[in-house]
């Protein structure tokens, strides 16, 4: 959740398949791709739709979790990399890093670091993070906390005016 005086930006799943179809648009000059690596849980929805634009059918995940210990973060790796995609990068195997977005940076760092030749790309990007992708749809103000649509229900909207309906 967001903090009181964060700016507000909900994505609808509409929104979110349109933007993650701009991704894959601009990611066609980029690729080919053998394989993409999708970082869980955000970057699943993106790379299913970024995997079937490009037709790219090899789908790896990596699950990182990051950790704030005395103003340090440290990263948890709970799902490593395949060695069957390890091996393929290992020999000259283009691989697609993908994920929703980026803030501070630090799960991108960390996954960087597993794959140091692959092409980082995420839908949405906070400026502190932004140097971290490779390619990237939206920028968010870094006091902006995105809404992710598979996080939000339909809800009830109070007036503009302030009033009752
Ligand atoms: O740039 P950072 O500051 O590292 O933040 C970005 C990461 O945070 C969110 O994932 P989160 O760890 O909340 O898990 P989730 O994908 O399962 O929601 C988001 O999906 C990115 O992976
Ligand atoms: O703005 C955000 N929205 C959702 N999840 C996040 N994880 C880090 N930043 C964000
Ligand atoms: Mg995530």
């Amino acid at each position: 959740m967001n903090n009181p005086g964060q700016k507000s930006f909900p994505v609808s799943w509409d929104q979110f398949h349109r933007d993650s179809r701009a991704l894959a648009w601009r990611l066609t000059s980029v690729g080919p791709f053998d394989a993409i690596v999708a970082i869980t849980r955000g970057g699943l929805v993106p790379a299913a739709i970024v995997a079937r634009e490009l037709n790219i059918r090899t789908i790896e995940s990596v699950a990182v979790k990051s950790y704030d210990h005395q103003a340090q973060s440290a990263i948890k790796v709970l799902k490593p990399i395949s060695q069957q995609v390890l091996d393929l990068a290992q020999g000259g195997g283009k691989i697609l890093i993908v994920d929703d977005l980026v803030d501070t940076g630090a799960t991108a760092r960390a996954v960087r670091e597993m794959l140091p030749g692959a092409h980082f790309a995420t839908v949405y990007a906070k400026p502190k993070g932004r140097e971290m992708v490779d390619t990237f749809i939206t920028e968010v103000s870094q006091d902006t906390w995105i809404f992710f649509p598979w996080d939000m229900d339909v809800t009830y909207a109070a007036p503009i005016s302030g009033g009752t309906d």
